[in-house]
């Protein structure tokens, strides 16, 4: 088995790289940072640390890595592969598409098809293999698209395990080195997979998969957005000492009902079940085996400010349900507040907001108009935070 992953960052080495390995397939990194893809060909291996079980830490060795411009070499590493994967960040996919097509086109001109090749997303994004099929379909010569439609097949899967920067000792050992949680399972969807199912270690193919990526987004990443955007008001360094402040907790609550009940009634599951998959996510957060950090949780904010992403997105499907987002407002109040000095969205988000004001940052960024009732509510929670001097 040979698989080609896009990304070469922390979900690409510390877990579809490290499945793959157990899985002993041959694996291909590709990676748009020219130095990262030279220290792995330099270093030619990494260590995968599982935090909380070391017994279980694993070197990773005998992978390939290309540069992302180097089209002609994807295709060739294509031609012989039978899967890729892509953990590269959801903004990134379309860019990614825009590479593919070319690699794509080469690889048929390389070799004759034989048997259908899958691509499977690893992203936390709204609809991401949609995404990723139609950004390299759309690039494709007309007298390419049919080969695609029979040969590709472009899946996704949820990624729930965590995988962490780990700290500075540990990098100067192995730069490459990840931090994981102690988390085995890739569930991926089995309807849009083309082809026979391989065997691969964790992975589980589902059927009627539609809907548990948007779970599991805007169960766990809301409520990680949550924890990490009240956690840095709370001065919390660490995500598990965040998620058992009593204070924040109370939001969590809220939070998950609001999110579970809305989630339940679209996506026709059982409340209670959807109420458990909200308390294994609680458990997580509450892990002190996982050491992750409340900064890497909130980075990036206007892309987790997103009128789809884990805050916004829940919110819009909670009041689509008939119910207000109490506890998701005061979440995005929150977040509209993430200061932090060294984060370069965080600072172009506070220019905003001390420029042109709250209004324009939830039009501009959350695509939330003024007269909204979500407008309305996030800023009665604004006040109750300043209330609450955990704001100014
Ligand atoms: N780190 C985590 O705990 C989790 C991450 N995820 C998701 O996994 C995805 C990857 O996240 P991380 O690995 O944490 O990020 P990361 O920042 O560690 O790695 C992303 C890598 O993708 C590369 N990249 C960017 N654009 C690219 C392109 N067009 N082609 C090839 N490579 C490209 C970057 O250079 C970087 O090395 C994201 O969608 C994230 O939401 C999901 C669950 C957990
Ligand atoms: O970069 P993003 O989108 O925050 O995704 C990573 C997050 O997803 C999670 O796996 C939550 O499910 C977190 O551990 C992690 O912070």
């Amino acid at each position: 088995m040979k698989a080609l992953i896009f990304g070469g960052g922390k979900i690409a080495r510390g877990f579809i790289g490290h499945l793959l390995h157990l899985s002993g397939a041959t694996i291909v990194f590709v990676d748009v940072n020219a130095a990262l893809i030279e220290a792995m060909r330099r270093r030619g291996k990494y260590r995968v640390h599982i935090m909380g079980a070391a017994h279980k830490s694993i070197d990773i060795s005998g992978f390939r890595g290309y540069e992302l411009s180097d089209v002609q070499a994807i295709a060739g590493e294509w031609a012989e592969a039978d899967m890729a994967f892509t953990a590269v960040g959801g903004k990134n996919l379309s860019a990614l598409g825009q590479v593919l097509a070319a690699a794509f086109c080469k690889r048929c001109d390389l070799a004759p098809w034989v048997r259908p090749f899958n691509i499977v997303t690893c992203e936390n994004w709204k609809e991401p293999a949609c995404l990723l099929a139609e950004a390299i379909r759309s690039r494709l010569p007309s007298e390419y698209e049919g080969l695609f439609d029979r040969w590709v097949g472009v899946t996704e899967a949820v990624v729930m395990r965590s995988a962490v920067e780990p700290t500075e000792d540990m990098l100067a050992d192995d730069p490459l080195c990840v931090n994981v949680q102690d988390f085995w399972d890739l569930p991926v969807d089995r309807d849009r997979w083309k082809g026979g199912l391989p065997a691969i270690e964790g992975v589980r193919f589902i059927e009627q998969f539609a809907g548990f990526l948007e779970r599991k987004f805007y169960t766990y990443n809301a409520a990680n957005g949550t924890v990490s955007y009240l956690g840095y008001l709370r001065k919390h360094r660490y995500i598990c000492e965040a998620a058992s402040d009593p204070e924040i907790m109370e939001v969590l609550d809220c939070v998950y009902e609001e999110t579970s009940r809305a989630l339940a009634l679209k996506h026709n599951v059982q409340l209670q079940e959807q109420l458990r998959f909200a308390d294994s996510s609680k458990k997580k957060l509450q892990d002190s085996n996982i050491i992750d950090y409340v900064e890497r949780n909130a980075r990036d904010p206007i892309r987790k400010l997103g009128p789809h992403d884990r805050l916004v997105g829940s919110a819009r499907l909670v009041q689509a349900s008939g119910a207000a987002p109490e506890g998701l407002a005061v979440a995005i109040a929150a977040a509209l507040f993430y200061d932090e000095p060294t984060d370069s969205g965080a600072i172009e988000l506070k220019a905003l907001r001390e420029s042109a004001g709250i209004d324009a940052i939830l039009r501009d960024v959350c695509s939330i108009a003024e007269d909204d009732p979500l407008a309305l509510l996030i800023k009665n929670k604004v006040e109750w935070l300043r209330t609450k001097r955990w704001i100014q």
